[in-house]
């Protein structure tokens, strides 16, 4: 496959919100290209981020390497910007959407770049909450130093899970503390007084089937 690549704008006052089954940042970036490896001749634009985790940090990923899984795992989500018109339209074809995942592994250091989006939690505590981001965020900043990446095509992994992603997951995950974490779980579900809290959010891996895996060791 030729190398990845990839171009962010850096953006502050982006809005993120709490959507009942986690948090989603807005970043419908024009001026964002991701290209090359698996993704054809096609240019790819970032539309939005969010994030999977689990009750304990055993769990959390929607990949598992040989069986295991990370403690959660960031989706940065494109669209096929060469081939159609909107996202939603992209959504309905198979090459319509690229997701980079980013596996969470827990550390002592705590992620500057994630603690821009937990120091906004306390804002969207409810769901349908939103609020928008102070800080300046680089979406480069949330990609491991190691590129190396795994490939497949999949599809959205809540329902309608239509058959449109390209995934590309990195190798290597970025790392997490276990307090930035506990503040992911501290979302709730539901958007009135009752708080049910979201302590986790990952769906369960499915069969690969006859679909073929491949690599690159940037
Ligand atoms: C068009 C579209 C619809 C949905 C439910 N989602 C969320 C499903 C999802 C989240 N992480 C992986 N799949 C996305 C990303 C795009
Ligand atoms: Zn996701």
């Amino acid at each position: 496959m030729k190398k990845l690549t990839f171009a962010y704008e850096s953006q502050s006052d982006l809005r993120i919100l709490n959507t009942g089954h986690g948090w989603k940042v807005e970043a419908p970036q024009s001026g964002s290209r991701l290209e090359g490896g698996p993704l054809g001749e096609d240019i790819y634009q970032l539309e939005q981020f969010h994030c999977h985790w689990g009750e304990t940090s055993a769990e959390g990923s929607e990949h598992t390497v040989d069986g295991r899984a990370y403690a959660g795992e960031l989706h940065l989500v494109h669209w096929n910007t060469t081939k159609y018109q909107s996202f939603a339209e992209a959504a309905q074809h198979p090459d319509g959407l690229a997701v980079l995942g980013v596996f969470f592994d827990v550390g002592n250091e705590s992620n500057d770049e994630i603690e821009k989006i937990v120091s906004t939690l306390s804002e969207i505590k409810f769901k349908g909450q939103f609020t928008d981001i102070p800080d300046v965020i680089d979406p480069t900043t949330f990609l491991p130093s190691g590129l190396g990446y795994w490939t497949y095509l999949g599809s959205l992994t809540t329902p309608p899970c239509n058959e449109c992603v390209i995934w590309i997951v990195y190798k290597e995950p970025i790392t997490v503390t276990e307090e930035q974490l506990v503040q992911f779980r501290c979302l709730s579900a539901c958007s009135g007084e009752a708080e049910e809290f979201i302590v986790k959010n990952y769906r369960p891996p499915q069969p690969l089937g006859n679909r073929a895996l491949r690599e690159c060791n940037a």
